[in-house]
């Protein structure tokens, strides 16, 4: 089990106010989070479209320098994935049933200097990581279907995270396991103590603070690590 100070919070970006991005992601940073989370989504995967490669690169410029978490949802993978390494991305992953070359594709992503990793669909087996666990340096787990920010944690995913928490250790190779779904304060230590080590969290972090709550971000983010003390 990973040690409670390896834990990382990654607020996902998707559940932002787009048209404060920047000052967003600098407060949220500003309030505690190890990781930006950014979900690309392209209306042919996942049905609803989002941000790309130029967002990640105007993050950077506007001096981002925290570690950017890029969560594809997009169908053919290979062509983001360089214009990502291009625009600063920290981490990429994408789903495997999106890539006609899992092994390429995570190739592509170390070439480029980046961490690779899969992401996994509530549905989706954990065997497509039977042949590249060499490959990956994080491995995503889905406790949601991709497409939408908000939705409920699907129960399901936490004996899904024991086995993938099983794999991991039992490959010896060092490799996160993130959660990405409905991950809010009264379920963040029950999902840690399935194995999780690297929690997305969107619409628990940004709603609190649109509640007209200056300090939305602060107390949300000591609740989620108040709560990851106790796993
Ligand atoms: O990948 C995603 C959706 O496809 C998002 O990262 C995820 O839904 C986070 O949002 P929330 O915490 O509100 O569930
Ligand atoms: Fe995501």
């Amino acid at each position: 089990m990973t040690a409670a100070h390896d834990f990382l919070i990654a607020p996902s970006i998707l559940s932002a106010d787009f048209a404060r991005l920047g000052e967003e992601v600098d407060n949220v940073l500003a309030a505690g989070a190890d990781v930006v989370h950014f979900d690309v989504m392209d209306n042919h995967y996942v049905p609803n479209l989002t941000i790309g490669p130029m967002v990640c690169k105007a993050l950077r410029k506007h001096g981002v320098t925290a570690p950017i978490d890029v969560h594809l949802m997009v169908k053919p993978v290979d062509r983001m994935i360089s214009d990502f390494i291009e625009a600063g991305a920290s981490y990429i992953t994408f789903h495997p049933e999106a890539s006609e070359h899992v092994d390429r594709s995570l190739q592509l992503i170390r070439d480029g200097g980046c961490k690779a990793g899969l992401v996994f669909n509530p549905a989706t087996p954990l065997s497509y990581l039977d042949y590249v666990m060499d490959k990956v340096d994080m491995v995503l787990l889905m406790s949601v279907n991709p497409g939408f920010g908000g939705q409920s944690f699907i129960p399901g995913t936490l004996n899904k995270l024991r086995e993938a928490r099983a794999r991991i250790d039992a490959s010896h190779y060092d490799i996160r396991l993130e959660i990405d779904g409905g991950v809010k304060v009264d379920n963040i230590a029950e999902i840690a103590a399935a194995g999780a080590d690297t929690f997305v969290a969107g619409s628990a972090i940004f709603s609190a603070h649109q509640a007209s709550d200056p300090h939305g971000y602060d107390t949300v983010l000591k609740q989620l690590r108040a709560a990851l003390a106790t796993a």
